[in-house]
């Protein structure tokens, strides 16, 4: 990669300040999932090992006024990290002030310290999220020059605490899973082993559109599953009953499917319901029309034997998207159809892009048979978009 590495700075006895993406879900104040501390664990690690001072920043869920800061507290976060590393990490619950400055001081070589909430900050001008100078400054400040960003999940956000410290120091550095991340998607996108097979599902064709553009220019086939099958279906005349349907787009779809010269392949069948939830008949569909009055909720199986041949022999497969309802078991067929085509092949480098069909593979378990599941959700999305991350970007060149 271009950009410097934390392999390529000096960290003993530094105060090193780290971004990592901590946006873990919570319910009750229990981490509900914690890949996301996991995947962060051996830039830390490197970071003590080497005799550094870590002082890690992250946001936990959006905050716009000071009620929004309940149940967003780090505090649940630096419980399960300090169980993790099997160390202590120091916790003051504030994001600035004295209080943070003296434990800061107080840190000795190999000692990790977590700030509280980077969004608390934009309770009073959204001062994280406006990436306000004055802040990327003082956070900037707390450290000895160098910032070790390894927050891929927020590459895509330009804030205070990831461009904002950048800005502000001598050296900006990667840490290991910015630089997996960015080497697994940026290669199988830019540089990908052929063929290769872009599959991509999930509820909405406008969440889509620019990523669908993209990889129409750069894979031999893109696959389409999941809700916004049904936009495409109907932008061809084909019926859909009641399933979900984005009527501005249809337009949009009509183009893509004219530009894609036969390389949009969509599904043949479909599972279909009487309702989204509490139906009554499930049933097949003969071919690729939706009976009325029912709604499209996964992927058929002449649909998945469909994309099991178009997938067969492939060596790069990039995957963003589940092929129906995969929460519900009545309609995870489709989705766990693809994951076994993917996985099956020989050689394959196979990516997840992400969010749902992240959680999708885990929970399935599939999660060890891929070659890599991003912790980006929306910032997975921006870079299979083609689109320059501003959390990368501001890190220093090699
Ligand atoms: N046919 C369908 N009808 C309605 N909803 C569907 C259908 N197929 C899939 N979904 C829903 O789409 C959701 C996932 O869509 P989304 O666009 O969020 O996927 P994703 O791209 O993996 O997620 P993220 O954007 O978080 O990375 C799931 O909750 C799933 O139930
Ligand atoms: O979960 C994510 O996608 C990242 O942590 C970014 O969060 P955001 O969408 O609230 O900026």
């Amino acid at each position: 990669m271009a950009k410097l590495t934390v392999k390529d700075v000096e960290l003993t006895g530094k105060k090193v300040l780290v971004r990592v993406d901590f946006n873990v879900p919570l319910k009750d104040g229990v981490i509900t999932n914690d890949n996301r501390i996991t995947a962060a664990l051996p830039t830390i690690n490197y970071i003590l090992e080497q005799g550094g001072r870590a002082i890690l920043f992250s946001h936990l869920g959006r905050v716009k006024e000071a009620a929004d800061k309940a149940g967003k507290s780090l505090a649940p976060v630096a419980k399960a990290l300090s169980e993790k590393l099997g160390k202590a990490v120091v916790f003051t619950g504030t994001t600035r002030g004295a209080e943070l400055e003296a434990a800061i001081d107080a840190l000795k070589d190999g000692e990790i310290l977590l700030v509280e909430n980077t969004r608390f900050e934009d309770i009073d001008g959204k001062k994280e999220s406006k990436n306000d100078p004055e802040l990327g400054k003082y956070w900037a400040s707390l450290g000895d020059g160098i910032f070790v960003n390894d927050a891929f999940g927020t590459a895509h956000r330009a804030h205070a605490s990831n461009v904002g410290i950048s800005a502000n120091v001598d050296k900006a550095v990667a840490g290991f899973l910015l630089e997996n991340e960015i080497a697994y998607i940026q290669e199988a996108v830019e540089a990908p082993v052929r063929p290769f097979v872009a599959i991509l599902g999930g509820s909405k064709v406008s969440d889509k559109i620019g990523v669908i553009e993209n990889l129409l220019s750069k894979a031999d086939k893109v696959i389409i599953g999941g809700g916004m099958t049904y936009t495409f279906l109907k932008a061809q005349g084909i019926e859909i009953g009641d399933s979900l349907v984005e009527a501005d787009k249809l337009d949009i779809a009509k183009e893509l499917l004219a530009k894609a010269d036969g390389k949009l392949i969509l599904p043949v069948d479909s599972k279909e319901a009487n309702a989204f939830a509490g139906y009554t008949e499930i049933k097949d569909t003969d071919g690729d029309a939706i009976d009325p009055g029912f709604l499209g909720l996964d992927i058929g199986p002449k649909s998945i034997a469909k994309f099991d041949a178009e997938l067969t022999g492939a060596k790069t497969v990039v995957w963003n998207g589940p092929m129906g309802v995969f929460e519900n078991p009545d309609f995870q067929a489709g989705t766990i159809g693809v994951m076994d085509s993917i996985v099956k092949q020989p050689g394959v480098k196979s990516i997840i892009g992400g969010g749902d069909s992240a959680a999708a593979a885990i929970n399935l378990g599939y999660a060890e048979k891929f070659s890599w599941i991003s912790t980006g959700g929306g910032a997975s999305m921006e870079l299979l978009e083609g689109k320059v991350l501003p959390g990368l970007a501001s890190l220093t060149e090699k």
